[in-house]
């Protein structure tokens, strides 16, 4: 029996991207949902727990609450899945400049500048996940107003005459990547990967010490041994000021993972520390 922890209520991106891992996963057999993704990367802790976290939006880059999960260390990312996110914007009024309160969950925000921008008079309440967004349309005051999943337009009562904008996201491209994660407690080891199966690698590298071009150092080591990059950032470790992490995502072939492990390896022996958050199969 496994479960699937997901942010909820049912009916969030997290839901629809939790569904789309389910099918090819059949091992899962319950979706739980937890009301903020604090709360989904905690409910991991045992074997057969999984959980699924939106890691990156097209518009509006990276998850920081994801990655602060991450960096706990207590995480191990096992699969991915990427879905469509596309908005509209529901309010209880016939015009944008009536609009008093926009309820807009908080990484949306980001996804919608352009429909904000035309309120500028009303008063944003930020939320924990669209769901929640769109639960609030249940109660709304003349005024009120929600940005929620396009794909839940129908699920609008039909009596209520509401104004509704339809693809108010700021792109029609526009994407949410998600991890599945495991407790690192569970974790088992790595699958065997054929030579030509894509997979992704996700770390943190820590350096001990600062010094100058320390980035360019650990560069090199992933460029010396052909390893393709696909992110990296740079942010605060969180124990002590002035002190950084680079996160960084690598992409390969299942023929590159030797290498891969050999050049952990070597980062670690040159007084870096290597968070290794896990490799999994996934198209690039
Ligand atoms: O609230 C949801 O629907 C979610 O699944 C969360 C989330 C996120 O935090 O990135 C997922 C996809 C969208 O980018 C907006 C919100």
């Amino acid at each position: 029996m496994t479960r699937l922890a997901v942010l909820g209520p049912a009916g969030t991106f997290s839901d629809v991207a939790a569904q789309q891992y389910q099918q090819t996963h059949s091992e899962i057999d319950q979706l739980v949902y937890y009301d903020n993704i604090g709360k989904v990367g905690q409910s991991v802790d045992c074997k057969g727990q999984l959980a699924i976290l939106p890691l990156e939006n097209t518009l509006d880059g990276y998850v920081e609450r994801t990655l602060t999960l991450l960096k706990a260390g207590q995480l191990h990312v096992v699969g991915t899945a990427t879905v469509p996110v596309h908005f509209a914007l529901v309010a209880n009024c016939q015009r944008l400049d009536q609009v008093k309160r926009v309820y807009v969950q908080f990484k949306t925000k980001g996804q919608c500048l352009n429909i904000l921008h035309q309120m500028p008079q009303a008063e944003l309440s930020i939320t924990e996940s669209n769901m929640l967004s769109f639960n609030k349309l249940k109660t709304a005051e003349f005024g009120d107003a929600a940005i929620i999943p396009q794909f839940h337009l129908s699920d609008l009562p039909q009596t209520a005459d509401f104004l509704i904008r339809e693809q108010v996201a700021d792109s029609l491209e526009n994407e949410t990547r998600f991890i599945v994660v495991q407790a690192v407690a569970a974790r088992v080891p790595i699958v065997k990967f054929d030579a030509t199966e894509t997979f992704r690698f996700l770390c943190y590298i820590t350096p001990n010490t600062d010094r100058s071009g320390l980035l360019y150092d650990i560069l090199g080591y992933f460029a010396r041994a052909n390893l393709n990059l696909i992110a990296l950032m740079s942010g605060p470790t969180k124990r002590k000021m002035g002190t950084y992490s680079f996160y960084i995502e690598v992409g390969g072939l299942g023929q590159h993972i030797p290498e891969l492990q050999k050049t952990l390896d070597t980062l670690r022996k040159n007084n870096y520390q290597v968070l290794d958050l896990g490799l999994f199969a996934a198209k690039f």
